[in-house]
């Protein structure tokens, strides 16, 4: 206890600049300073990580009276020192913490690529001075209007169309007032960083979407075929919603759900004035809609595209933002969808499932959680469960890419580590038995956009079928998506495989 408030004091002072370590540890009454330094340079190693577990985690929210140094030197000493083998009520305190604490250092090393602890203190590549700026991306809105109508606008303003981009090195070299149409994505020009059309009358009138070139993946790489049902569970503010009606003519209908009434409210003026005519918003826990409602009976696809997934992204500002989503799941049990050999039904609910003898809530780590959050930032896997339940199983087009696809419901998952997560919740009751995430029984991935160049990391199997993208190697924002398909019934048979 006595070290630890003693670190804590060190660490005070060397912010309030009133020494510097060894000054502040030797002149401290602390008897054993030698300890005491060890403890406090590690602490100050692991700083930037410790920031982002403790935002992530949101300790210092829960813990109001816990200040800031001693909180870092507890956590430092939980995760990383010797265990916190004193501290008397702050060691409680911490350990009440350590699953969340234990979770988000995970979810950081899927962010970074990294599988060591050590491996976290390097530099992040790709957010250094030498990372490339991302180009403006301009996505026409074929609802309203053409892309070669909108070439012929730029141009008549005195931009040099390039032509269709061969490469990222092509979008790299543009500058000045220079624009290609994207390599990858057949609706989308880019243009030079840094170029503004905030205030071009192509953008105030919806004729074209200022959304980078990974957040246009997710519509793309679903593909809905015109005239179907999606649903949208994440939705706003409505650029992806926007792109899956231009990509459905307008035809079809797409469900739209999010829970943030501003949000919302500016999804729906963008919406009106990107022409979109296709679309239910309601403003609903996407978690509380009841898949098995008639209204929903023919979606067949669907978009999930939860709060704060950024383990895609590189920058270190999206670290304390991809915070907190592993923890929604509080309380999720078996019962609620994610047993493979049972429909939900209230035997799984209650004393386990009888096929795969997988228990209620065994396979849920947060259900330790001591304090469930209220909202659901990021509730992708019980959120990916609930869809798998859905009863529209009709064979679809298959999503880009994929060989042989095109079965049933397909979701988009953005977050690595999220998809990691629900692909271990799906087949956990059989994990044990060597079940691999790819053959579980309710879906599977699919091998998205094989010629996108940067895969997922190896951080569960079949990750490599996922996309990810980063400004250092696709010039775009940090992103992840992930392809599910759900397999046909056939597929589905209640079973538990060694
Ligand atoms: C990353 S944003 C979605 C961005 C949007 N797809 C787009 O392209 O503009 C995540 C959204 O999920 C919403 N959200 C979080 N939990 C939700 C839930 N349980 N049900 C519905 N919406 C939820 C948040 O309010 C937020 O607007």
């Amino acid at each position: 206890m006595a070290l630890y408030r003693a670190a804590a004091a060190v660490l005070s002072g060397m912010e309030r600049g009133e020494g510097g370590i060894k000054s502040l540890v030797y002149g401290s009454d602390f008897p054993r300073a030698r300890q005491l330094y060890a403890l406090v340079a590690e602490t100050l190693r692991y700083g930037p990580v410790l920031d982002a577990l403790l935002d992530g985690a949101e300790m210092l929210r829960v813990e109001k009276k816990l200040p800031l140094p001693l909180a870092k030197v507890l956590v430092y000493d939980l995760l990383f020192g010797k265990g916190l083998k004193c501290g008397g009520r702050w060691k409680a305190l911490a350990r009440r913490h350590r699953a969340r604490l234990e979770a988000e250092l995970a979810r950081l090393k899927v962010r970074r690529g990294v599988s060591s602890n050590e491996q976290l203190l390097q530099p992040e590549s790709g957010t250094g001075p030498e990372a490339p700026q991302v180009p403006r991306y301009v996505r026409v809105n074929v609802l309203k209007t053409r892309v070669d109508d909108v070439v012929e606008f730029f141009k008549r303003q005195g931009f040099a169309f390039l032509g269709t981009a061969g490469s990222v090195e092509d979008l790299k070299s543009l500058s000045g007032k220079k624009f290609l149409l994207d390599l990858h994505l057949p609706e989308l020009l880019v243009f030079p960083p840094q170029t503004d059309f905030h205030d071009n009358r192509l953008y105030t009138s919806g004729h074209i979407i200022l959304q980078d070139k990974a957040s246009c993946l997710p519509a793309f790489l679903l593909s809905p075929s015109a005239g179907s049902h999606v649903i949208d569970a994440c939705a706003a503010p409505g650029n992806k919603t926007s792109h899956l009606a231009a990509i459905l003519q307008n035809k079809g209908c797409i469900f739209a759900f999010d829970v943030d009434t501003k949000r919302l409210a500016t999804m729906n003026t963008m919406l009106t004035r990107a022409g979109v005519t296709s679309f239910k918003l309601a403003q609903q826990d996407f978690l509380t809609v009841d898949p098995h409602d008639p209204k929903y009976s023919k979606v067949k696809y669907i978009l999930l595209d939860p709060s704060c997934s950024g383990s895609g992204n590189t920058g270190p500002s999206t670290t304390s933002s991809a915070g907190g989503s592993v923890w929604l799941f509080h309380g999720w049990t078996l019962g609620h969808g994610c047993c493979p050999c049972r429909d939900g039904g209230p035997a799984a609910a209650g004393g386990g499932c009888p096929q795969c003898r997988a228990a209620a809530g065994a396979v849920w780590l947060p259900a330790q959680d001591p304090e469930p959050r209220a909202s659901l930032p990021g509730g992708a896997a019980p959120g990916l469960l609930h869809l798998l339940r859905a009863p529209g199983g009709e064979r679809g087009r298959g999503a880009r890419g994929a060989a042989g696809a095109g079965v049933g419901l397909q979701v988009l998952l953005p977050g690595e580590e999220q998809a990691s997560r629900c692909l271990f919740l799906v087949v956990a009751p059989c994990a044990a038995a060597g079940l691999s995430a790819v053959s579980c029984p309710l879906c599977r991935l699919v091998n998205a956009f094989p010629s996108w160049p940067c895969r997922g990391l190896a951080a569960f199997p079949g990750a490599e079928c996922c996309l990810r993208a980063s400004p250092a190697d696709t010039l775009t924002q940090g992103f992840f998506v992930a392809v599910l398909e759900r397999c046909g019934e056939e597929a589905a048979v209640p079973r538990c495989r060694r």
